[in-house]
């Protein structure tokens, strides 16, 4: 159970208390297979999500957003589960995906919200949607939309707003029932530099407490924000570490920060530097 926030909410305030039960103790995928047609685009034996910030990594079409969308339940797959919080799926099926969807919040790669919507409209419906308790969803909407820069913009139309508030917009959308799970394509793309800087400040908040799984090409992500890096390519996971082990993986541990990480994902992407942890990757 999601406990309300305290009222006393400090801006370094980490979030509620989380119960395992709720997704807590993050995600486990386990013998995954997607296929689009004949082709395999994902087949992953073996990997779980903690809290903490992810960053998933790998070139154009190595399965990022296949990943996250079957995380979110969006997208089923050939064969495999998806469980928060290391228990087995419910048998009832209908209360299962329930419980996932409400540990879940998802930012898709392109969000596709009606344009006529204000900014507290757009993130109060969400907060309907996922049950925040009618009590508290005023409250809980005013600060997200606050926490997330938005306040200036909130009687604004989404279509009439910045790609980059329109970005901080739909993440506001995601978190609002202030998920245990954060599923996050491509959240950083769009934004302006300093809102970039603020924005990984929020996430690595809520990073400290729930499970934060974010999909980039961005190398500062990495170097800034990631406690993991997860890489894949053409649908299977090559490296699966720290972002210190990514770049000693690189050139030995050189420190020259973000082209060390460049350097680790471009031989990541063409080939070379292949490494999943002994445990399959299942941290
Ligand atoms: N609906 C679909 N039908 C057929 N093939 C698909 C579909 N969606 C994705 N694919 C293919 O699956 C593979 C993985 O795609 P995915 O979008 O997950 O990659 P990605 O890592 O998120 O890429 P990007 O960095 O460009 O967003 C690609 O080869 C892609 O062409």
């Amino acid at each position: 159970m999601i406990t309300p926030r305290r009222s006393d909410n400090a801006p370094d305030d980490p979030g509620p208390a989380l119960d395992s039960g709720d997704g807590a103790r993050g995600l486990d995928v386990r013998d995954l297979v997607v296929r689009y047609r004949a082709r395999t685009a994902l087949d992953i034996p073996r990997l779980s999500f903690r809290p903490g910030i992810t960053a998933l990594t790998g070139s154009n079409g190595s399965g990022k957003t296949t990943l996250l969308k079957v995380c979110a339940l969006l997208l089923r797959p050939a064969a495999g589960s998806v469980s928060l919080g290391n228990r087995g799926p419910d048998p009832d099926k209908r209360a299962n995906l329930r419980r996932h969807r409400e540990a879940i919040g998802y930012l898709p790669q392109a969000p596709d919200f009606p344009g006529h919507f204000t900014v507290h409209e757009a993130v109060t419906y969400a907060a309907w949607l996922r049950s925040v308790p009618r009590a508290r969803r005023a409250e809980t909407v005013r600060r997200v939309i606050d926490d997330l820069n938005l306040t200036e913009v909130t009687e604004a139309r989404l279509r009439s707003l910045s790609g980059g508030n329109r970005q901080r917009a739909h993440i506001a959308q995601a978190v609002v029932h202030e998920p245990a799970v954060l599923l996050l394509d491509e959240p950083t793309t769009g934004i302006d530099v300093e809102h970039r800087m603020e924005l990984r400040t929020y996430l690595a908040r809520l990073g400290r407490t729930r499970c934060v799984v974010l999909s980039t090409h961005h190398t500062e992500d990495i170097e800034l924000l990631a406690d993991r890096v997860v890489s894949l390519r053409e649908g299977r996971i090559v490296f699966d570490g720290t972002p210190a082990e990514l770049t000693a993986r690189a050139d030995g541990g050189t420190d020259d920060g973000a082209r060390s990480v460049e350097r680790a994902l471009n031989a990541l992407s063409s080939g070379g530097n292949s490494r999943q942890d002994a445990d399959g990757g299942a941290r």
